[in-house]
């Protein structure tokens, strides 16, 4: 990402560069992003992510919307989309998301009492990725899976560390000609990392079934989860469901829990802005009452610091399109097909022209009505991507960041590690903090009981 940064500053907003075996053309501006995704066809292709793909091949395994192309990828997503993104179904998981989210509150009070001076809770990115796992877990499986427990399952912790090491793997593995791949010493790993993930996939969609047809024998209404909902329908066989539920996992975790890691973070660093968030949470939620769709639907602010945090942080800070067949203009250029871009969303989004003041964390930048935001370029800054290959997981994950944030808000004030300490973001893969994020969470009612004691 300081590479986007940089390279931008000396060559402009357009080069080319090589990765490995790859040739890549950069590009780093709002609009020129525009145009490269306006002209994106029928079926758009990131990458055709050969690594991913030869794992599939190898171990007779469907590819899920991530890695599937052209009208096969299409029928996937005409499939997979429905439940994941349209209103009504996403609403309908705010129960099922906040019961994790209470566990999660229940977690953060006993990590403050068992290991952090009554205070403090450390790495909280990783706390967060056990949340988001057992979040989207919840969702497409309506399994828990023990994430929120003092003690960590064996078989959930190993699946953690796998996503870090496939995905730390891709990096290298891509540097070299796919021809060398079977020789390579880590392909071994690589392949025992992606075998590990599809097992854990394969043994929550096969516990489903097995409880699908046991209330089938039994007469019970089997309605429920997204998984029962797409093996009732019969339009996926079982290996492609399998497929395409590793990769929603495999989507759906660092991406939500480094994002909510990075608004914490600034929360903390911005006393009056989490004030302002506090305050329109209590308004729409005063007392007990905990959220559900509707009430978020009124906290505006509180989407906009998530906008915010997404516009700082993206958590993939560059996305690519590969032109498949078709050739396209970009600035003064013509570029042949299959040309791969690079799309420096990163940079962008630190563009002084588009966001003034870029590096001041300002969620009031996202609020309607403020004449600010007419200047704002609407390619400046696209945290889920663009278009029909956009991100399939966009309104459960904003529902996740929005339910445990707003009730975390509600219940701790967060302030920042009392050691100081300045946390950057770094590039593996994904955006992510680069050294453990520590915070403290003061008990806001505790506080108040003190207030009123001492009356
Ligand atoms: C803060 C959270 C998230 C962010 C910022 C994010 C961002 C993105 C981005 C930028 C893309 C590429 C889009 C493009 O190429 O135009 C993407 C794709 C995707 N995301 Fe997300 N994502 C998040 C959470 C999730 C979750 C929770 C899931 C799963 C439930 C998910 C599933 C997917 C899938 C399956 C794709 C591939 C779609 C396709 O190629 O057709 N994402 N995401």
């Amino acid at each position: 990402s300081i590479y986007q940064t940089f390279s931008y500053k000396i060559y402009g907003p357009l080069w080319k560069s090589t990765y490995g075996p790859l040739v890549v053309v950069n590009v780093a501006s709002a609009e020129l992003i525009e145009q490269v995704l306006r002209q994106e066809g029928k079926y758009p292709v990131r990458t055709d992510m050969p690594h991913w793909r030869s794992y599939r091949e190898l171990r007779n395994q469907a590819h899920g919307p991530l890695t599937e192309m052209g009208a096969k990828w299409q029928r996937i997503r005409s499939i997979l989309n429905p439940r994941m993104l349209k209103p009504k179904h996403v609403s309908s998981y705010a129960n099922t998301i906040n019961a994790v989210v209470t566990d999660f509150i229940q977690r953060v009070t006993w990590l403050r009492e068992s290991s952090g001076q009554g205070v403090l809770v450390n790495d909280l990115t990783g706390e967060l990725y056990k949340f988001a796992f057992e979040g989207i877990c919840s969702v497409l499986f309506e399994s828990r899976m023990g994430c929120m427990e003092e003690e960590v399952p064996e078989e959930t912790q190993k699946f953690i560390i796998s996503v870090g090491e496939m995905f730390h793997l891709s990096q290298i593995v891509v540097l070299f000609p796919q021809s060398m791949w079977p020789r390579l010493p880590f392909w071994k790993k690589f392949v025992a990392t992606w075998d590990h993930l599809f097992k854990v996939a394969e043994d929550l969609v096969l516990k489903k079934m097995e409880e699908i047809h046991r209330n089938v024998q039994l007469d019970r209404n089997v309605e429920g989860a997204y998984l029962t909902h797409l093996l009732l329908s019969d339009q996926m066989t079982v290996t492609e469901i399998l497929g395409s539920m590793t990769e929603l996992l495999l989507a759906g975790v660092d991406t939500t829990s480094n994002t909510i890691s990075w608004s914490l973070y600034n929360l903390a660093k911005e006393p009056e802005i989490q004030e302002q968030l506090y305050q329109e949470v209590i308004g729409v939620c005063p007392g007990h009452k905990v959220p559900n769709s509707s009430d978020i639907a009124q906290m505006p602010y509180l989407k906009a610091v998530i906008r915010e945090t997404l516009r700082l942080y993206p958590v993939v800070p560059g996305n690519a399109r590969v032109t498949v067949d078709n050739e396209i203009v970009v600035g003064d250029h013509l570029f042949p097909k299959k040309t791969l871009f690079h799309l420096c969303h990163y940079a962008v989004s630190y563009d002084e022209n588009t966001f003034p003041d870029p590096h001041a964390f300002q969620p009031q930048r996202w609020l309607r009505g403020l004449e600010d935001k007419s200047k704002q370029h609407p390619f400046g800054s696209v945290p889920f991507g663009f278009g029909v290959r956009a991100c399939l997981g966009r309104r459960v994950a904003e529902l996740e960041m929005y339910l445990l944030l707003s009730r975390l808000i509600k219940q701790y004030e967060v302030r920042p590690d009392p050691a100081g300490t300045t946390v950057k973001p770094i590039t593996r893969t994904l955006l992510c903090p680069a050294t453990p994020i520590n915070l403290q969470f003061l008990d806001r009612r505790a506080d108040q009981a003190t207030a009123g004691a001492s009356l």
